[in-house]
Protein backbone atom coordinates (compact mmCIF):
# COMPACT_ATOMS: atom_id res chain seq x y z
CA UNK A 1 0.00 0.00 0.00
CA UNK A 2 0.92 3.14 -1.07
CA UNK A 3 1.86 6.16 1.66
CA UNK A 4 -0.39 8.48 0.51
CA UNK A 5 -3.17 5.97 1.12
CA UNK A 6 -1.81 4.43 4.34
CA UNK A 7 -1.91 8.25 5.73
CA UNK A 8 -5.85 8.81 4.35
CA UNK A 9 -6.71 5.74 5.92
CA UNK A 10 -5.06 6.56 9.40
CA UNK A 11 -8.04 9.74 9.63
CA UNK A 12 -11.00 9.41 11.60
CA UNK A 13 -13.74 8.15 9.54
CA UNK A 14 -15.92 10.86 7.64
CA UNK A 15 -14.10 13.62 9.05
CA UNK A 16 -11.60 14.46 5.98
CA UNK A 17 -14.27 16.39 4.72
CA UNK A 18 -14.51 18.87 7.80
CA UNK A 19 -12.69 21.99 7.70
CA UNK A 20 -10.70 22.90 10.53
CA UNK A 21 -9.21 25.95 9.04
CA UNK A 22 -10.69 28.20 6.10
CA UNK A 23 -9.00 31.43 4.58
CA UNK A 24 -10.95 33.55 2.38
CA UNK A 25 -9.43 36.45 0.31
CA UNK A 26 -6.81 36.85 2.95
CA UNK A 27 -4.49 39.93 2.69
CA UNK A 28 -1.66 41.51 4.79
CA UNK A 29 0.77 44.59 4.44
CA UNK A 30 3.56 45.77 5.97
CA UNK A 31 3.95 49.49 4.92
CA UNK A 32 5.01 49.15 1.52
CA UNK A 33 5.02 45.09 1.56
CA UNK A 34 2.48 42.86 1.13
CA UNK A 35 2.90 39.91 2.29
CA UNK A 36 -0.15 38.15 1.67
CA UNK A 37 -1.78 39.02 -1.24
CA UNK A 38 -5.25 37.24 -1.51
CA UNK A 39 -4.97 33.86 -0.32
CA UNK A 40 -7.58 31.50 -0.17
CA UNK A 41 -7.39 28.07 1.23
CA UNK A 42 -8.76 25.42 3.46
CA UNK A 43 -8.07 23.01 5.85
CA UNK A 44 -9.60 19.76 6.26
CA UNK A 45 -9.87 17.82 9.57
CA UNK A 46 -6.88 15.46 10.47
CA UNK A 47 -4.39 16.63 7.83
CA UNK A 48 -1.22 16.88 8.08
CA UNK A 49 -0.93 20.22 5.38
CA UNK A 50 2.36 21.65 4.06
CA UNK A 51 3.35 25.31 3.11
CA UNK A 52 6.28 25.53 1.40
CA UNK A 53 7.57 28.29 -0.24
CA UNK A 54 11.12 30.44 -0.54
CA UNK A 55 12.05 33.25 2.39
CA UNK A 56 9.72 35.82 2.58
CA UNK A 57 7.04 34.29 0.77
CA UNK A 58 4.29 34.92 3.46
CA UNK A 59 4.19 31.49 5.26
CA UNK A 60 5.04 32.95 8.72
CA UNK A 61 2.73 35.85 8.39
CA UNK A 62 -0.23 33.35 7.04
CA UNK A 63 0.24 30.91 10.06
CA UNK A 64 0.58 33.93 12.70
CA UNK A 65 -2.98 35.35 11.28
CA UNK A 66 -4.24 31.46 11.75
CA UNK A 67 -2.60 31.32 15.06
CA UNK A 68 -4.54 34.80 16.16
CA UNK A 69 -1.46 36.19 16.55
CA UNK A 70 -1.68 39.41 13.59
CA UNK A 71 -5.06 40.55 12.20
CA UNK A 72 -5.45 40.03 8.77
CA UNK A 73 -5.81 43.70 7.00
CA UNK A 74 -9.01 42.00 4.83
CA UNK A 75 -10.41 38.65 4.43
CA UNK A 76 -12.37 36.47 6.32
CA UNK A 77 -10.17 33.55 8.65
CA UNK A 78 -11.96 30.73 10.75
CA UNK A 79 -10.19 27.96 12.48
CA UNK A 80 -13.12 25.58 14.06
CA UNK A 81 -15.64 27.85 12.64
CA UNK A 82 -14.95 30.99 14.62
CA UNK A 83 -12.57 33.74 14.06
CA UNK A 84 -8.77 33.32 15.56
CA UNK A 85 -8.89 37.56 15.69
CA UNK A 86 -9.13 38.87 18.54
CA UNK A 87 -7.71 36.08 20.73
CA UNK A 88 -10.13 33.18 22.07
CA UNK A 89 -9.18 31.79 24.89
CA UNK A 90 -11.03 28.94 24.70
CA UNK A 91 -10.14 28.28 21.12
CA UNK A 92 -6.60 28.44 21.95
CA UNK A 93 -7.29 25.40 24.42
CA UNK A 94 -7.86 23.66 21.10
CA UNK A 95 -4.51 24.46 19.52
CA UNK A 96 -0.87 23.89 20.08
CA UNK A 97 2.17 25.86 18.79
CA UNK A 98 5.50 24.28 18.52
CA UNK A 99 7.87 26.56 20.36
CA UNK A 100 10.99 27.24 18.54
CA UNK A 101 14.41 25.52 20.07
CA UNK A 102 15.45 28.69 20.66
CA UNK A 103 13.06 30.05 23.36
CA UNK A 104 13.44 27.07 25.82
CA UNK A 105 14.44 28.35 29.17
CA UNK A 106 18.26 26.74 28.76
CA UNK A 107 18.80 26.03 31.85
CA UNK A 108 15.87 23.65 33.23
CA UNK A 109 15.45 20.37 32.87
CA UNK A 110 13.21 18.74 30.18
CA UNK A 111 10.89 18.30 32.43
CA UNK A 112 10.76 21.59 34.08
CA UNK A 113 10.49 23.36 30.89
CA UNK A 114 7.21 21.45 30.25
CA UNK A 115 6.02 22.05 33.40
CA UNK A 116 6.34 25.77 33.46
CA UNK A 117 4.92 26.36 29.79
CA UNK A 118 1.85 23.96 31.25
CA UNK A 119 1.16 26.63 34.27
CA UNK A 120 1.55 29.55 31.73
CA UNK A 121 -0.85 27.99 30.03
CA UNK A 122 -3.14 27.11 33.39
CA UNK A 123 -2.15 23.32 33.03
CA UNK A 124 -1.42 20.92 35.70
CA UNK A 125 1.77 19.45 36.31
CA UNK A 126 0.80 15.97 34.53
CA UNK A 127 0.33 17.56 31.34
CA UNK A 128 4.33 17.56 30.97
CA UNK A 129 4.94 13.68 31.90
CA UNK A 130 2.41 12.56 29.75
CA UNK A 131 4.24 14.91 26.89
CA UNK A 132 7.33 13.76 27.23
CA UNK A 133 6.28 10.22 27.18
CA UNK A 134 4.50 11.17 23.82
CA UNK A 135 7.51 12.25 22.22
CA UNK A 136 9.67 9.33 23.80
CA UNK A 137 12.10 11.50 26.20
CA UNK A 138 11.27 10.08 29.89
CA UNK A 139 14.40 9.35 30.09
CA UNK A 140 15.54 12.82 29.48
CA UNK A 141 12.94 14.55 31.44
CA UNK A 142 15.83 15.21 34.11
CA UNK A 143 18.70 16.32 32.01
CA UNK A 144 19.25 19.82 31.18
CA UNK A 145 17.76 21.37 27.86
CA UNK A 146 21.48 22.59 26.74
CA UNK A 147 22.76 18.78 27.31
CA UNK A 148 20.31 17.56 24.68
CA UNK A 149 20.75 16.58 21.04
CA UNK A 150 19.49 18.63 18.31
CA UNK A 151 16.88 15.95 18.08
CA UNK A 152 15.83 15.22 21.21
CA UNK A 153 15.21 19.32 21.55
CA UNK A 154 13.04 19.39 18.54
CA UNK A 155 10.88 16.67 20.23
CA UNK A 156 10.81 18.75 23.37
CA UNK A 157 9.39 21.58 21.05
CA UNK A 158 6.88 19.15 19.84
CA UNK A 159 6.45 18.45 23.26
CA UNK A 160 5.38 21.78 24.11
CA UNK A 161 2.79 21.98 21.72
CA UNK A 162 0.78 18.89 22.64
CA UNK A 163 0.99 20.03 26.23
CA UNK A 164 -2.80 20.87 25.62
CA UNK A 165 -3.63 18.01 23.85
CA UNK A 166 -4.74 19.95 20.94
CA UNK A 167 -6.89 18.95 18.22
CA UNK A 168 -4.87 21.65 15.75
CA UNK A 169 -1.19 21.36 15.74
CA UNK A 170 1.02 24.13 14.10
CA UNK A 171 4.69 22.85 13.40
CA UNK A 172 7.48 25.14 12.11
CA UNK A 173 10.23 23.92 10.49
CA UNK A 174 9.83 20.49 12.79
CA UNK A 175 13.71 19.12 11.64
CA UNK A 176 15.47 22.04 10.67
CA UNK A 177 19.21 21.47 11.10
CA UNK A 178 18.75 17.78 12.28
CA UNK A 179 20.90 14.95 10.84
CA UNK A 180 18.95 12.64 8.27
CA UNK A 181 18.73 9.63 10.96
CA UNK A 182 17.31 12.34 13.33
CA UNK A 183 14.91 13.73 10.69
CA UNK A 184 13.51 10.15 9.99
CA UNK A 185 12.48 9.80 13.65
CA UNK A 186 11.23 13.09 14.35
CA UNK A 187 9.08 12.22 11.02
CA UNK A 188 7.77 8.76 12.60
CA UNK A 189 5.73 10.77 15.70
CA UNK A 190 5.07 13.50 13.40
CA UNK A 191 3.30 11.06 11.48
CA UNK A 192 1.25 9.19 14.72
CA UNK A 193 0.24 12.60 15.69
CA UNK A 194 -1.37 12.71 12.32
CA UNK A 195 -2.60 9.05 12.96
CA UNK A 196 -4.26 10.41 16.29
CA UNK A 197 -6.66 12.31 14.05
CA UNK A 198 -5.10 15.83 14.92
CA UNK A 199 -4.88 18.07 12.09
CA UNK A 200 -1.30 18.65 11.34
CA UNK A 201 -0.51 22.34 9.34
CA UNK A 202 3.43 22.65 8.81
CA UNK A 203 5.74 25.24 7.57
CA UNK A 204 9.10 23.58 6.17
CA UNK A 205 11.54 24.69 3.90
CA UNK A 206 12.08 20.67 3.23
CA UNK A 207 10.66 19.32 0.21
CA UNK A 208 11.08 15.27 0.88
CA UNK A 209 9.28 15.99 4.16
CA UNK A 210 6.36 17.52 2.19
CA UNK A 211 6.24 14.75 0.32
CA UNK A 212 6.89 12.16 3.06
CA UNK A 213 4.34 13.51 5.79
CA UNK A 214 1.68 16.34 3.75
CA UNK A 215 -1.38 15.06 2.87
CA UNK A 216 -1.52 18.17 1.12
CA UNK A 217 0.91 20.86 0.20
CA UNK A 218 0.24 25.14 -0.24
CA UNK A 219 2.92 26.16 -2.28
CA UNK A 220 3.27 30.30 -1.73
CA UNK A 221 5.57 32.88 -3.43
CA UNK A 222 5.23 36.60 -3.32
CA UNK A 223 2.20 36.28 -0.73
CA UNK A 224 -0.29 34.31 -3.41
CA UNK A 225 -1.18 30.40 -3.15
CA UNK A 226 0.76 29.76 -6.65
CA UNK A 227 -0.03 25.89 -6.08
CA UNK A 228 -2.31 23.47 -3.70
CA UNK A 229 -2.63 20.30 -3.78
CA UNK A 230 -1.18 16.31 -2.77
CA UNK A 231 2.05 16.60 -3.38
CA UNK A 232 2.23 12.95 -5.80
CA UNK A 233 -0.76 15.23 -8.05
CA UNK A 234 1.64 18.76 -7.99
CA UNK A 235 4.33 16.21 -9.59
CA UNK A 236 1.65 14.71 -11.97
CA UNK A 237 0.77 18.06 -12.67
CA UNK A 238 3.72 19.32 -13.73
CA UNK A 239 4.87 16.39 -15.89
CA UNK A 240 8.40 16.64 -14.73
CA UNK A 241 9.94 14.18 -17.23
CA UNK A 242 11.79 11.47 -15.10
CA UNK A 243 15.82 11.18 -15.74
CA UNK A 244 17.82 8.01 -16.14
CA UNK A 245 21.43 8.37 -15.55
CA UNK A 246 23.87 6.18 -17.53
CA UNK A 247 27.91 7.05 -17.77
CA UNK A 248 28.61 9.29 -20.35
CA UNK A 249 31.15 7.11 -21.91
CA UNK A 250 29.21 4.36 -22.71
CA UNK A 251 26.26 5.63 -24.55
CA UNK A 252 26.62 8.73 -27.18
CA UNK A 253 23.38 11.70 -26.75
CA UNK A 254 22.66 10.94 -30.51
CA UNK A 255 22.03 7.02 -29.61
CA UNK A 256 20.07 7.78 -26.86
CA UNK A 257 18.04 10.36 -28.88
CA UNK A 258 17.14 8.03 -31.12
CA UNK A 259 15.11 5.83 -28.77
CA UNK A 260 11.61 6.28 -28.89
CA UNK A 261 9.97 8.35 -26.09
CA UNK A 262 13.56 10.23 -25.12
CA UNK A 263 12.90 14.09 -24.59
CA UNK A 264 16.48 15.05 -23.88
CA UNK A 265 19.59 13.78 -23.81
CA UNK A 266 22.68 15.97 -22.39
CA UNK A 267 26.29 15.45 -20.99
CA UNK A 268 26.49 16.74 -17.37
CA UNK A 269 29.84 15.68 -15.66
CA UNK A 270 30.34 11.74 -16.39
CA UNK A 271 26.59 10.91 -16.83
CA UNK A 272 24.37 11.03 -19.62
CA UNK A 273 21.28 12.44 -18.53
CA UNK A 274 18.19 11.52 -20.46
CA UNK A 275 14.78 13.02 -20.23
CA UNK A 276 11.33 10.94 -20.66
CA UNK A 277 7.82 10.42 -19.82
CA UNK A 278 7.85 7.36 -20.65
CA UNK A 279 10.64 5.27 -18.32
CA UNK A 280 8.50 2.18 -18.91
CA UNK A 281 9.45 2.29 -22.62
CA UNK A 282 12.94 4.07 -22.93
CA UNK A 283 14.74 1.35 -19.99
CA UNK A 284 14.14 -1.87 -22.38
CA UNK A 285 15.60 0.28 -25.19
CA UNK A 286 18.29 1.62 -22.97
CA UNK A 287 19.05 -1.84 -22.13
CA UNK A 288 19.95 -2.84 -25.57
CA UNK A 289 23.04 0.08 -25.95
CA UNK A 290 24.71 -0.50 -21.80
CA UNK A 291 24.36 -3.09 -18.68
CA UNK A 292 20.77 -1.59 -17.13
CA UNK A 293 22.75 -2.45 -13.74
CA UNK A 294 25.30 0.85 -14.60
CA UNK A 295 21.88 2.98 -15.06
CA UNK A 296 20.40 5.09 -12.12
CA UNK A 297 16.44 5.86 -12.50
CA UNK A 298 15.73 9.84 -10.78
CA UNK A 299 12.20 9.73 -11.24
CA UNK A 300 10.39 13.75 -10.43
CA UNK A 301 9.98 14.82 -6.93
CA UNK A 302 8.24 17.70 -5.37
CA UNK A 303 11.44 19.71 -5.76
CA UNK A 304 10.96 20.26 -9.54
CA UNK A 305 7.05 20.97 -8.84
CA UNK A 306 8.20 23.39 -6.56
CA UNK A 307 11.21 24.83 -8.41
CA UNK A 308 8.80 25.08 -12.04
CA UNK A 309 6.49 26.85 -9.84
CA UNK A 310 8.15 29.37 -7.84
CA UNK A 311 10.42 29.94 -10.44
CA UNK A 312 13.31 29.29 -8.34
CA UNK A 313 15.44 28.37 -11.83
CA UNK A 314 16.86 25.84 -13.05
CA UNK A 315 20.36 26.06 -11.48
CA UNK A 316 19.01 23.53 -8.75
CA UNK A 317 18.36 20.77 -11.22
CA UNK A 318 20.13 17.89 -11.31
N1 LIG B 1 6.84 42.67 11.24
C1 LIG B 1 7.14 42.94 9.97
N2 LIG B 1 7.34 44.21 9.56
C2 LIG B 1 7.64 44.50 8.28
N3 LIG B 1 7.76 43.56 7.31
C3 LIG B 1 7.59 42.28 7.65
C4 LIG B 1 7.27 41.90 8.99
N4 LIG B 1 7.15 40.56 9.04
C5 LIG B 1 7.38 40.11 7.78
N5 LIG B 1 7.64 41.14 6.95
C6 LIG B 1 7.87 41.04 5.49
O1 LIG B 1 6.74 40.41 4.91
C7 LIG B 1 7.13 39.46 3.91
C8 LIG B 1 6.66 38.08 4.30
O2 LIG B 1 7.35 37.67 5.47
P1 LIG B 1 7.11 36.28 6.22
O3 LIG B 1 7.95 36.28 7.45
O4 LIG B 1 5.65 36.05 6.40
O5 LIG B 1 7.69 35.24 5.13
P2 LIG B 1 8.16 33.72 5.32
O6 LIG B 1 7.65 33.02 4.12
O7 LIG B 1 7.75 33.21 6.64
O8 LIG B 1 9.73 33.83 5.23
P3 LIG B 1 10.89 32.87 5.90
O9 LIG B 1 10.81 31.57 5.18
O10 LIG B 1 12.13 33.63 5.57
O11 LIG B 1 10.60 32.77 7.36
C9 LIG B 1 8.65 39.59 3.81
O12 LIG B 1 8.94 40.49 2.76
C10 LIG B 1 9.06 40.17 5.15
O13 LIG B 1 10.24 40.93 5.02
Amino acid sequence: MSAPDSRTEAAPRGAATETVVALDGVSKRYGEVTALDGVSLEVRHGEFFGILGPNGAGKTTLVEIVEGMREADSGRVTVFGQSPWPRDIALLARIGVQTQASAFFARLTAAEHLRTVAALYGMAPEAAKTALERVGLTEKADARIDHLSGGQRQRLAVATALLNEPELIFLDEPTAALDPEARRELWELLRSLRSEGRTIICTTHYLDEAEALCDRVAIIAGGRVVALDTPRSLIRALAAPTRLLVPADKVSPEAALALTGVDRATVQGADLVIETTVPNRVLPALGDLVDIDSVSVRTPTLEDAYLSLTGTGSEHHR
